[in-house]
Parts: C-alpha cells; structure tokens; sequence
C-alpha cells in the first residue's frame, strides 16, 4: 500500500492528460516526460497501443518513465533511429500563461526533458490549472543541474545572482542523484522578470549542466481545472 497521501488534483492532471494523448498520431516519435501528470499520459499512451493498435515510438525522459513506458508495453527507440521527434508531452512546475514560459525539474529530471523538448516539433505542456503564474518563481524554486565537482562553488555563485540556494537531499540526508548522477541546486529568485537574461546568466557559470528555465519552447499547453479545459499557444512576441 501506498504512503503517499492521496493527490487532490490527480483528476485534472488525468483529464489534461488524456486530451494531450490524443494527439499522438499513428507512426509519431514521441517523448514521454515525468513526473505525476505525465504518468498518466504515459498511462493512456500505453492503453491505445494496447486497445487501439497505437504505432508509435517512444523516449522517455527519465528512468521511471522508461520503466512505466516499458509496464505499459510502449516501444522504445534511441536518438540514433530519431534525431527528432514529432511530439514531446511533459509536466511543468510553473507556467506563464502569456509566453508559455516554464520552470521545470521539481521532479529532478530536467536535463534529459529539456533535450527531448528541444528536439520536438511540438511540446504539449501537460498540467493542472493551479500551475499557471504571472511571473516564473512565484511558488517554486528553479531547479539548476551542476556536475557534484566543486557544486559548493556553483552554488555560491548562484547565490550571488540572487538566489537562496538548497542543495536537494534524498529524506537520509544524502545528496540527490539525477538520472545522469548529477545533483540539484534548488534556486529559490525572486518573482522573475527577466527569465531570458536569468537563463543567460545561469548557463555562465561552470559546472551548471542545465536549469529548469524552459522558454519559449512550449507550443501548447493543456491544462485542467474546476472551470474545465484549457487549451493555450503562446503569445507571439
Ligand atoms: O519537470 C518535471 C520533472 O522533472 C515534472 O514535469 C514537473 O515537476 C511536474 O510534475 P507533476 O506533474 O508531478 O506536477
């Protein structure tokens, strides 16, 4: 049995999902993200390969999602047979609804969902309606990515960019380990309102992998709340 108390929006974040799903067209590559919300469209993905006679090719994003992708009897496929992919689906922590800017990797998988978003024709933001902020940092902090050589340092220099810094801990105490062994700087900045140049500035300094800045790279999102589903494209700039 499960000791996780039970998720309050687990409903909406089934209702996105599924309407995401069902842009997957037969013969798609498609990443497969992370996290709770996109489980379940991992979860219906495998339903129409199994009910439906779905064709499809998958990457996911993260060890846990291959291990579902796998349980639900998705195909895999490798960056070498798909450079590209048509459609990638994901989770976010934060989204800003005008540009469709997101802070991602809450869930610590970043790295490897921003380069299956980066290679995707379409990135279809999948959550529920409470994610949606008026600027980036609002309710979470920004999860940047660091190799563990000198993280100490890394993590100084994100502090003086502004930022209260946490190194993210497993609940023993020990440091968290992406699925590439990297660790996780918890970055908590002040409501963001020039994420562009933040990005910028974090990409400068050595040592930092990736951060969970995820701009202008969504082409949809999809999210569900009490007033139903909502469909939005970005803002042209
Ligand atoms: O970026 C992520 C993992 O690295 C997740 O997509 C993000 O944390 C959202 O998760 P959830 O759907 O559980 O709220």
């Amino acid at each position: 049995m499960s000791s996780l108390p039970p998720d309050p929006a687990a409903a909406f974040k089934q209702q996105a999902a599924i309407q995401a799903a069902a842009l997957v067209q037969d013969g798609m590559a498609v990443g497969l993200g992370t996290g709770s919300t996109a489980r379940f469209v991992v979860a219906e993905l495998g339903r129409r390969v199994r009910e439906e006679g779905l064709r499809i090719n998958a990457i996911p994003t993260s060890i846990a999602t291959r291990t579902q992708a796998q349980e639900e009897g998705i195909p895999l496929t490798t960056f070498a047979e798909h450079p590209e992919l048509d459609i990638a689906i994901d989770g976010a922590d934060e989204i800003e609804p005008t540009t469709l800017n997101l802070i991602k990797g809450l869930g610590g998988a970043l790295l490897w969902e921003k380069i299956v978003a980066s290679i995707a024709r379409q990135f279809v933001i999948v959550a529920d309606a409470s994610k949606y902020v008026d600027h980036l940092g609002m309710h979470c902090p920004l999860p940047v990515e660091v190799i563990p050589f000198g993280w100490e340092s890394a993590a100084h220099r994100l502090d003086a960019l502004g930022a209260q810094t946490t190194p993210r801990r497993l609940r023993d105490g020990s440091l968290f380990l992406t699925d590439e062994k990297n660790l996780i700087i918890d970055c908590l900045f002040p409501p963001m309102t020039n994420p562009d140049a933040l990005a910028a500035d974090i990409l400068n300094i050595v040592g930092v992998v990736e951060h969970g800045l995820f701009l202008h790279m969504a082409t949809q999102t999809i999210t569900a709340g009490p007033d139903g589903v909502k469909v939005l494209t970005p803002k042209p700039r």
